[in-house]
């Protein structure tokens, strides 16, 4: 049977993984998939560097859409990324009723109910498991693997820049600034990094974690999103004194009121394995009625794990490619028309009404009396402490009056009555700089 033909869109880092691993190991796809796999045509606006890594073999053009106007082509891959060119390029592919493969989060956590949608009606599919987690098969075990299963969270490692750049400045005492730039040059890291150390690129993750998770649309902007930009060295000390480990975590959780939804540096227990995540690894843990805690760990980031996944799907679609649309998995996971009910029924919470427990820092003058005031408005507000910590005080300004910095890890509490209380403490005379709040998981 002749191969099935590929156009590959883009062929940066995760491009040329993807042409790399499907020449080397071609035969191996082969046998898998029941046909050849050939990248039939390669566009990118850089063609000389394209034709640099594809050889003289495969036709290499600039212009995308010369790829999706061609009637051979079956599949078309889209690995530009970001939501400007992409998304049109992936509903025209769709038009032309082309299957399409994406490793494009950002696109389909915005624009994911559209293109699904667009797919679903012209007969098509779009398939997605390097968007997440890169090369772990995050999406084949939430959309298949435990379908059994009423999920009740997620929470995972789902961004390689960020825990590795934590990682380094833990272990080698590096700075952000010089850690981030090796993230870059190792190819983890998004065009435009931001993404990564303020938390969108988790977020764009976790909003489609938890679309295949709990059976919701997409709902990027309803997510609450916290990068690691304003983590300081003193808290990831502190929380490793306290046996905890500072991690950007993904949550998504179910809950009787509606779904969390919600990246932010979290406290998690030292002694957990996915605290021990390293570098640019990632990890995910999924907890399901039927099955418990499963854990997912591998590479999430960098040309070749991510474009294991990619030709997962490429085997995925050669293998249904002319079967009835009734025989495929969903693009969520669920059937398309039971999504729009759920999210009534399940909506986004906003994050004042998410409940977790909290590590605060809170630097004070040392003065009789301040820690009984702070924990009498954190009675007041119904949050009970679970532990205190009060640094050594320190001579500040050389006038004899000193400064410490006072730990206090809480129970569980609503996010809007600790919002409150917090806004009391920094309004006593004796706090002295804005309080540090992270929150502490415990993940079981
Ligand atoms: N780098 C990684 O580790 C991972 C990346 N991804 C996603 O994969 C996608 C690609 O990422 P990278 O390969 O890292 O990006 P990249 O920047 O290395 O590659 C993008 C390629 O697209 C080309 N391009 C840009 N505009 C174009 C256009 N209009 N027509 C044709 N080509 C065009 C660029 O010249 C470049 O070669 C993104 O959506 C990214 O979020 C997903 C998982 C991991
Ligand atoms: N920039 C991302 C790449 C993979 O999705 C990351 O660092 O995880
Ligand atoms: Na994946």
């Amino acid at each position: 049977m002749k191969p099935i033909q590929v156009g590959l869109l883009g062929i940066g880092t995760v491009g040329s993984g993807v042409f790399n691993v499907l020449q080397r190991n071609q035969e191996e796809i082969r046998r898998r998939a029941g046909r050849g796999i050939e990248i039939a045509c390669v566009a990118d606006l850089d063609t000389a560097r394209a034709r640099s890594i594809v050889g003289e073999r495969t036709r290499v053009v600039a212009d995308a859409r010369e790829v999706i106007a061609n009637p051979d082509i079956d599949v078309v891959v889209e690995l530009i990324g970001g939501c400007g060119i992409a998304r049109e390029l992936v509903l025209e592919a769709i038009a032309a009723g082309k299957h399409v493969v994406t490793a494009n989060k950002a696109l389909l956590a915005v624009h994911g109910t559209e293109i699904f949608r667009a797919a679903t009606e012209r007969g098509v599919m779009v398939a997605y498991e390097a968007a997440v987690a890169g090369g772990i098969p995050i999406i084949k075990a939430l959309r298949e693997g435990l379908t059994a299963n009423r999920i009740q969270w997620v929470a995972g490692i789902i961004n390689g820049t960020t825990n590795f750049i934590l990682s380094e400045m833990r272990d080698k005492g590096l700075d952000f600034d010089v850690v981030l730039k090796e993230a870059q040059a190792l190819g983890y890291a998004e065009a435009d990094p931001t993404f990564d150390i303020e938390g969108v690129d988790a977020a764009h993750k976790a909003t489609i974690i938890s679309a295949i998770a709990f059976g919701i649309p997409v709902q990027f902007d309803k997510a609450y999103v916290e990068g690691i930009t304003r983590l300081a060295a003193a808290d990831i000390r502190y929380a490793e004194q306290l046996g905890y480990r500072i991690k950007l975590l993904g949550i998504t959780r179910r809950t009787p009121r509606g779904v969390e939804l919600r990246v932010h540096p979290s406290l998690v227990p030292a002694r957990r394995l996915i605290a021990n995540v390293e570098g640019a690894m990632n990890a995910v843990l999924v907890q399901g009625d039927a099955v418990g805690a499963t854990l997912y760990y591998g590479k999430g980031a960098g040309a070749e794990p991510t474009a294991s996944a990619v030709i997962a799907d490429l085997v995925d679609l050669t293998r249904l490619h002319g079967a009835d649309a009734a025989h495929r998995v969903p693009p969520l996971g669920f059937q398309c028309a039971s999504l729009s009910e759920a999210g009534g029924e399940l909506p986004v919470l906003p994050m004042s009404e998410v409940v977790t427990s909290y590590y605060l820092r809170i630097r004070v003058a040392d003065e009789a009396g301040v820690l009984a005031r702070i924990t009498g408005i954190l009675a007041e507000a119904g949050i009970s402490i679970d532990a205190v910590l009060q640094r050594e005080a320190e001579e500040v300004g050389g006038e004899g009056s000193t400064q410490t910095d006072l730990i206090i890890l809480t129970h569980q509490t609503r996010e809007g009555d600790m919002d409150a209380a917090l806004a009391q403490i920094q309004g006593l005379p004796t706090v002295l700089a804005p309080i540090t709040r992270i929150r502490k998981e415990e993940l079981s």
